[in-house]
């Protein structure tokens, strides 16, 4: 694993999404199947038509281990873009995590696999494979550009994207933010003269 992709996976999202004042972040309707899910890899792209999932196979076919697939299905809710027999395949190459504007199937398996994926939810019915799509292109997910390449990092609040360009800089930021935040905590936690003080410094601004 890239020494980055590491750093990152130390990090809650909140932090991340701190240092990038809130910009990046995936719509909140897309959740972790699993509260402890925790993801971190570079994002392998895939578009899909409503109702169309032959570009996830060939994403699934053509991403490196460690990657993340992100899929903008539009936000489509009634046909999944994968279930637990594709789901599978992708745990089986070595693939980081599935994060989908757009819904999944087969939730029980799934659940079963525990394999990290990031969904609006579940559906009944599957998607046709009419061949249409595009993989490894830029993307919009959630409300939020995605280009190849960039890194995503998920867990249980959600998922933030890092663009590419700005990663170091990202990396050095979240975890000034996460220092900072243990600091205000341990300052406070148990200590009721400590959290008027912070109070009244916060209300007389
Ligand atoms: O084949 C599909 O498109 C979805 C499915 O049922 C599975 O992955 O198990």
């Amino acid at each position: 694993m890239e020494k980055i992709i590491n750093d990152f996976l130390g990090i809650p999202t909140t932090c991340i999404s701190d240092a990038m004042d809130g910009l990046n972040t995936l719509h909140p309707a897309i959740q972790p199947l699993k509260e402890n899910y925790k993801i971190a890899g570079r994002a392998y792209t895939v578009k899909v038509p409503i109702g169309e999932n032959l570009s996830v196979l060939k994403a699934i076919r053509e991403a490196n281990p460690g990657d993340i697939l992100v899929v903008d299905a539009k936000g489509d809710q009634y046909r999944a873009i994968a279930g637990d027999f594709v789901i599978g395949m992708a745990q089986s190459l070595g693939i980081g995590g599935l994060v989908v504007d757009g819904v999944i199937r087969d939730i029980v398996g799934v659940k079963a696999l525990n394999f990290p994926v990031f969904s609006r939810g579940t559906t009944v019915a599957a998607s046709g494979k009419a061949g249409v799509g595009q993989v490894n292109v830029p993307i919009s997910c959630g409300g939020v550009p995605v280009n190849p390449g960039d890194i995503i990092v998920g867990d249980a609040d959600g998922v933030v994207v890092i663009p590419r360009a700005m990663e170091q800089r990202i990396l050095a930021s979240s975890i000034e933010k996460m220092k900072k935040d243990e600091l205000r905590e341990a300052s406070i936690s148990g200590k009721p003269d400590a959290v008027r003080k912070h109070l009244d410094q916060l209300l007389s601004k």
